[in-house]
């Protein structure tokens, strides 16, 4: 069957991939098709330039004869209406507020043979350590699971600290930001998506990876030699007392604590090299994206006698309606 696709060199096809699954918009009816040096990823009815606008990477929209995906059973085929649902390794993440949790959880494990739990969101995540609690729906009884994220692995207990399946393609957009010599303060590291991801890209690269939450540091260890990235330093404790010991040491701050990282500014300024860059994350209004978050560094930059270049800033994905996450990056002169 001749489709509307996406082409791309299969070397960068992934994070293409996962940001076609992320807007819904990758069809699986089809077999992803390959042929030299490039793959062709089917896109369904619903894919229009509006769905396609800010992919990043380089790719082309054209036609491709697909093979059928034979037989494969789609959550439409059993469900009236498929909720919004994501998968963390083994593990399916169902929201609290699903009617009939059991028949959605069920209609998951028969589709998604890979989805040996289904867990439901008991609220928000909330507290300093950003975790949530779920209760098991379907499937084994436990929160905790290995996820596979651009050739790295995780363990997480989705309970004990925090992970989102979510920002891959945003950490692959800083991973191609960081180059080899260069030092990452990943101030809120978690489990160490960010910090071992990066880490990976050459053993030249220095990481060090701060976390409060003692649970996320014992899997970010853990993480640390289940990909032999012996190149991270896992720090536990509060990011602006540990960031002050470290000095002037960071080509790259990463701060992923949206709604609180303001606070942390200080210190993150602090720990830049010259000419450093802070990614800095948010979360904020649609009417006033940027300019407070932007003012803030500003601001904390003066009090240390630094001065900010406005590098970029983009939203990162929608958070909730009318809010967004977005990431602001400032150069540190
Ligand atoms: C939104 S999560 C991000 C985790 C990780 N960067 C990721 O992408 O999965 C924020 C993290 O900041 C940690 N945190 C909260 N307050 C902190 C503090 N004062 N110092 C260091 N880490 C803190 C939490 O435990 C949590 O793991």
């Amino acid at each position: 069957m001749r489709k509307t696709c996406i082409r791309v060199l299969k070397k960068e096809g992934e994070p293409i991939r996962r940001e076609l699954i992320e807007r819904e918009i990758l069809d699986n009816s089809a077999r992803i098709g390959s042929e030299g040096e490039y793959l062709y990823l089917p896109l369904t009815e619903e894919a229009d330039a509006e769905s396609l606008e800010d992919i990043p990477g380089n790719f082309k929209v054209t036609e491709y004869d697909f093979e059928e995906q034979k037989g494969q059973l789609k959550l439409e085929d059993l469900l009236d209406e498929v909720p919004h649902f994501e998968v963390v390794g083994d593990i399916a993440l169902i929201e609290d507020d699903i009617t009939e949790p059991e028949e959605v959880a069920d209609a998951i494990m028969k589709v998604k043979k890979n989805v040996k739990t289904v867990l439901a969101a008991l609220g928000p995540v909330e507290g300093e350590f950003r975790t949530r609690r779920f209760s098991t729906v379907a499937g084994e009884d436990r929160t905790d699971t290995i996820h596979k994220e651009y050739g790295c692995r995780y363990h997480i207990d989705l309970e004990r600290a925090y992970f989102t399946p979510r920002l891959a393609t945003e950490r692959s957009r800083i991973l191609e930001q960081v180059k080899e010599g260069q030092t990452v303060v990943d101030m809120f590291a978690g489990v160490g998506p960010y910090s071992i991801m990066i880490a990976k890209k050459s053993p030249d690269i220095r990481v060090i990876a701060i976390d409060k939450n003692p649970d996320a540091v014992e899997f970010l260890k853990n993480n640390i030699e289940l990909n032999s990235a012996s190149n991270v330093e896992a720090i536990e404790g509060d990011a602006n007392l540990q960031a002050e010991k470290l000095g002037r040491v960071a080509d790259h701050v990463i701060m992923n604590l949206p709604h609180n990282a303001q606070d942390f500014l200080d210190a993150a300024i602090k720990v830049c090299a010259p000419g450093a860059v802070i990614h800095y994350y948010d979360i904020t209004p649609e009417d006033e994206l940027f300019d407070s978050s932007l003012k803030l560094i500003e601001e904390a930059a003066g009090r240390a006698d630094r001065r900010i270049k406005l590098i970029d800033q983009r939203v990162v994905r929608s958070y909730a309606p009318h809010q967004f996450n977005v990431c602001i990056e400032v150069k540190i002169i």
